[in-house]
């Protein structure tokens, strides 16, 4: 599991460090890994063309000391200063001594023919975006040939929200100390990034504000069917979902649940003879909910409209004490009578994409796990918002950001094949959350096996799931998972 930490509890467990160690000596942590992880990217020190930007904060210190150590195994280091007055004093002295330049000049500064390129312009310290004379620089540095390496934080990233106001520095990697910070893997903050990589700096930190799960999180929290198991003690899952028109959504969310848990499957409604047709497996009825027989979980709502008769299904379920997941149409209906999923007993699971959240009166700015958070914490349910880096939030405020996916998976019906992995999920008695994050984690990954050759359809999705859970489950360090309990 990846913790993620905002700026504030990584500054504060800084100060505890900073407190009992000589002076720079954790500025020396980060440089040294900094260091460290730029030779392993370039594959060579000797004859390295380097470009440091370097703003007016500890961000460009770690720049610059890191330059130093570069510039001593032989790198040709220059450093252009954004704020030459307001440079870290000891970091800049440093990179001088060992035989690095420093100028003003952007157009100096070599960014035409860098290999590499640090931005040390801003990191926890950053507010907003870039400003123009940051933004020149980083613009003529996109335009070279080097290797853009962000110091912490891509700057103009918010480091807890993953916002962009403006410009930010375009990273290809990332090299972050002592925590993974939120932005580095929501919001846009995702895509300025790169791939990131975490530098221990001997940190102590409290509890994460939110998390990450790992292909072995993922795999010990799928457990394998026991010897004593049958179909019903490996959690059945109820699907309401398409329509007698439109099938599809009803074949693709009942599918994807067969295919994520090989328990039992009931469809109710009117897409049950495409259903039927598609997935044998499947017990299927044409009726309503309560004629589908016993379920431990709903899936309530994509491609099943938003008539009277449809209303009248999402009003049935969520009177159940049943866990309910409640996607697509169910949620527009939802979002005009939020009332059904107040105060349930048990649990509850919306999965909005952006409009649908906004629906609910629910605002969605840059900070997509506050937004998320809210909202939970308003209906006392788990809101799975969807996006790039889709963010699980449950009503007790437990958070996840999911880092698996690919944007291949934008295409119509791949959001049906959510709801019904996550059902089936919630169907095994799965706390909520988790089965939400643990959900999502899934998806990604068989849509990025089924992305493997190019374009994919929702489909495609389901028939990877098994693959994808083997892939997971041969993760390494994955422990045994112990058998589910139905309730
Ligand atoms: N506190 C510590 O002991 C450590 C801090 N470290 C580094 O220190 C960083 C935080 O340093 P600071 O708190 O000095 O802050 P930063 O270096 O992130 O930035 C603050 C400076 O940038 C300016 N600034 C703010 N927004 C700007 C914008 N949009 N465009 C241009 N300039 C802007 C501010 O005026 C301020 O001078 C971390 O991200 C990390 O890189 C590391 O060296 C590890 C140890
Ligand atoms: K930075």
């Amino acid at each position: 599991m990846t913790g993620l930490h905002t700026a504030d509890q990584v500054r504060a467990a800084e100060s505890q460090v900073l407190a009992r160690t000589p002076e720079g000596a954790l500025m020396q942590r980060a440089a040294t890994g900094l260091a460290t992880v730029c030779l392993r990217l370039a594959g060579r020190a000797v004859g390295l063309r380097v470009t440091l930007l370097v703003g007016a904060g500890d961000n460009g210190g770690d720049a610059l000391w890191a330059g130093a150590l570069l510039t001593r195994r032989g790198a040709a280091v220059t450093g252009l200063l954004l704020d030459p007055a307001r440079a870290h004093p000891a970091g800049l002295a440093a990179l001088r001594r060992a035989g690095g330049r420093v100028t003003g000049d952007p157009a100096a500064a070599g960014l035409h023919r860098a290999d590499l390129v640090l931005d040390g312009i801003t990191g926890t310290g950053g507010r907003g975006g870039l400003r123009p004379g940051a933004a020149e620089a980083v613009a003529r540095a996109v335009a070279g040939p080097g290797l853009l390496v962000a110091v912490d934080l891509p700057s103009g990233v918010d480091a807890d929200t993953g916002a962009v106001d403006g410009e930010a520095f375009p990273a290809q990697h990332t090299v972050t100390f002592g925590a993974v910070k939120p932005g580095l893997v929501v919001g846009e903050g995702r895509g300025f990034a790169g791939r990131v990589h975490l530098v221990d700096i001997g940190l102590e930190l409290p509890a994460p504000t939110a998390r990450q799960l790992t292909d072995a999180d993922v795999a010990a929290r799928l457990a394998d069917p026991g010897a004593g198991d049958d179909k019903y003690s490996q959690g059945v899952v109820g699907v309401h979902a398409g329509s007698a028109t439109y099938p599809g959504a009803g074949v693709l969310c009942t599918g994807a649940a067969l295919r994520s848990r090989p328990g039992l499957v009931r469809y109710a409604g009117t897409a049950a003879e495409g259903v039927r047709a598609a997935w044998p497996e499947a017990i299927v009825t044409d009726g309503r909910p309560a004629d589908a027989g016993r379920v431990q979980a709903w899936v309530v709502g994509p491609g099943a409209g938003t008539d009277d008769e449809a209303r009248s299904v999402l009003a049935e379920v969520l009177a159940t004490d049943l866990p309910v997941l409640v996607d697509a149409d169910a949620l527009t209906l939802l979002a005009a009578s939020p009332e059904l999923a107040r105060g349930r007993s048990a649990p509850t699971v919306l999965t909005p994409h952006d409009r649908e959240f906004t629906r609910f009166g629910w605002e969605l700015g840059g900070d997509r796990i506050g937004a998320a958070r809210t909202a939970a914490a308003d209906l006392g349910v788990t809101v799975l918002l969807k996006g790039d880096a889709t963010v699980v939030a449950g009503p007790d405020g437990t958070t996840f950001v999911n880092g698996t996916g690919t944007p291949w998976l934008a295409t119509a019906g791949t959001g049906d094949v959510l709801s019904g992995v996550v059902g089936a999920l919630l169907a095994t008695g799965m706390d909520a959350t988790e089965a939400a994050a643990v959900g999502a984690h899934l998806h990604g990954r068989a849509g990025q096996l089924a992305a493997a050759g190019g374009p994919l359809i929702a489909s495609d999705v389901v028939r990877h799931l098994p693959a994808a859970v083997h892939l997971l489950r041969t993760a390494p360090h994955v422990p045994r998972a112990r058998p589910p309990v139905i309730r």
